[in-house]
């Protein structure tokens, strides 16, 4: 039986030419992928669609429910492309930088922001590929721009530039990513993520576009900017999850402090009962190295300590060369985490106590967390409709699953994100409580109980009511 080994923390796995095939999307999903995110930056809606298309045939395959995420690019300034795809830059060389429309060349770096040559300044830092290479400006001079490289390296089309010096002054939603979304939402993708968020009002314009179209896909809060810090608490509440995005957030703070940055978003969700991804070269080392490195496992094995729902890879499963062995590795590191944590774990006071009126969900989901731990409960059963009642639950960090039945596909696909939850479709409005028998069966069925389990479940009477859970139960499996 496999029910021994539920991972509660997912994963996500961004596509890109090493992974764009239906075999290894698959595979992908075979290794523990629950997400794949699409980045928007990169691809044609002609190569997203027919992804798009392959995840939900594997996911009819597999017997079960993948989350398809799309990141917008947002105001990412990019350079454009180079003759032979890339060109090196040698520490202390001279380059320009150029807004005019050419091909790059040595020496010559083409970058697709028209104001760039009036953003910067004299002595301004200029960062590209994730910060991996560093130059500065020398002197401007109409649409071209000296730099003196200090860090040099290899610059690939279209690899990101962070100007941490300057205002870049453009919203969150570019008209590209108006358009991205558009296709994203015809074609019923699940998370939409927003880079380079400011304000909760960001969210809130996102939000707006959604819902003009009739659809329900989550947002993601992109955490990548010093603003978005200092507004964390309202991005938050505004968000329905959120990403701390550590490649263009350990630029645009010192990199030393995004580990506690880090750890002050997954609080501020914990609190807030957010979803929350931890994201970025989490296995950085394998986009080349068959192996990661020893402090990727412990990055990865902390961010599962500190209670994170979801952990993503990027460039490690888009253009890596080992992409399924790093969904491997990455699974066999939470398992081992969770295993761990298991043993060691005790409930802790749970923050929400402080509101002077707890709503009685919150009551009932927090009990249902310590009946699981004291009762040696197999798993936790939540009836969903919004999937309010499942993110509450999930908030204390139960140590077991948490199957989570909806009568919505899009919401079964959407609590993919959610830590420890599985799951399940039923029919519309169904009176479970009087149907325990089809309950057992179903989990039964994919493995999760056996006889004598104990399981605790918590549901809303009378049915149908968002967000009402009053009813807490528990039962042994016959
Ligand atoms: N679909 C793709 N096609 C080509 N290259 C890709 C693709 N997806 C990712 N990559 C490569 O992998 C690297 C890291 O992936 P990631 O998705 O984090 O990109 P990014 O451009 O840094 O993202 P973001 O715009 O979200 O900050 C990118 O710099 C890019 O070179
Ligand atoms: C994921 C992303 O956008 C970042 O880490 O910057
Ligand atoms: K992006
Ligand atoms: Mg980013």
């Amino acid at each position: 039986m496999r029910q021994a080994g539920v991972r509660l923390t997912k994963i996500i796995a961004t596509l890109g030419p090493a992974t764009g095939t239906r075999k290894q999307i698959k595979a992908l999903a075979v290794a523990g992928v629950n997400i794949f995110r699409l980045n928007l930056s990169h691809g044609d809606h002609a190569v997203l669609r027919q992804w798009i298309h392959w995840i939900r045939r594997v996911e009819k395959e597999l017997h079960t429910h993948l989350g398809i995420l799309f990141d917008l690019q947002g105001p990412k300034i990019r350079v454009g492309k180079f003759e032979g795809g890339y060109t090196t830059l040698h520490s202390g060389q001279k380059v320009t930088f150029t807004t005019e429309k050419v091909t790059g060349e040595d020496g010559l770096v083409p970058v697709q922001f028209k104001k760039f040559h009036e953003t910067v300044k004299k002595g301004d830092s200029v960062f590209l590929d994730d910060g991996n290479i560093y130059v500065q400006v020398l002197s401007v001079s109409g649409k071209r721009v000296e730099m003196k490289v200090q860090v040099g390296g290899r610059l690939a089309d279209h690899k990101g530039i962070n100007l941490p010096d300057s205002v870049i002054p453009t919203g969150a939603l570019t008209a590209k990513d108006k358009k991205d979304l558009q296709f994203g939402l015809e074609e019923e993708i699940d998370f939409v993520a927003l880079s380079f968020a400011s304000s909760a009002e960001d969210i809130r314009r996102l939000r707006h576009l959604i819902q003009r179209k009739g659809k329900d896909a989550e947002i993601i809060a992109k955490i990548e900017r010093k603003k978005a810090v200092r507004n964390l608490e309202s991005i938050v509440a505004a968000s329905d999850a959120v990403m701390v995005a550590r490649g263009d957030l350990g630029i645009e703070i010192p990199l030393t402090e995004v580990p506690v940055v880090q750890q002050r978003i997954l609080n501020e969700c914990a609190r807030q009962a957010k979803p929350v991804i931890v994201a970025t070269q989490m296995m950085e080392s394998m986009i080349t190295n068959p192996r990661p490195t020893r402090a990727e496992t412990s990055d990865i094995s902390n961010a599962v300590m500190s209670k994170t729902d979801a952990i993503m890879l990027s460039a490690e499963t888009a253009v890596g060369r080992h992409p399924i062995t790093a969904v491997q590795i990455m699974a066999k590191t939470v398992e081992t985490t969770e295993a761990f944590l298991k043993k060691e774990r005790k409930i802790q006071p749970w923050n929400w106590f402080l509101e002077e009126e707890p709503p009685i969900s919150l009551g009932i989901t927090y009990s249902a967390n310590h009946l699981a731990e004291v009762l040696h409960a197999r798993m936790i059963v939540v009836f969903t409709l919004t999937g309010g009642t499942a993110k509450m639950i999930r908030s204390p960090n139960p140590m077991v699953p948490l199957a989570a039945f909806t009568s919505k596909r899009a919401r079964a696909r959407q609590l993919t994100l959610l830590r420890g939850a599985l799951p399940f479709l039923v029919e519309a409005d169904h009176p479970f409580l009087g149907n325990m028998k089809e309950l057992f069966q179903r989990l039964k069925q994919q493995k999760l109980v056996k006889e004598g389990d104990r399981i605790v479940i918590t549901a809303g009477d009378p049915p149908g009511v968002p967000s009402w859970t009053n009813v807490i139960r528990v039962e042994r499996v016959p």
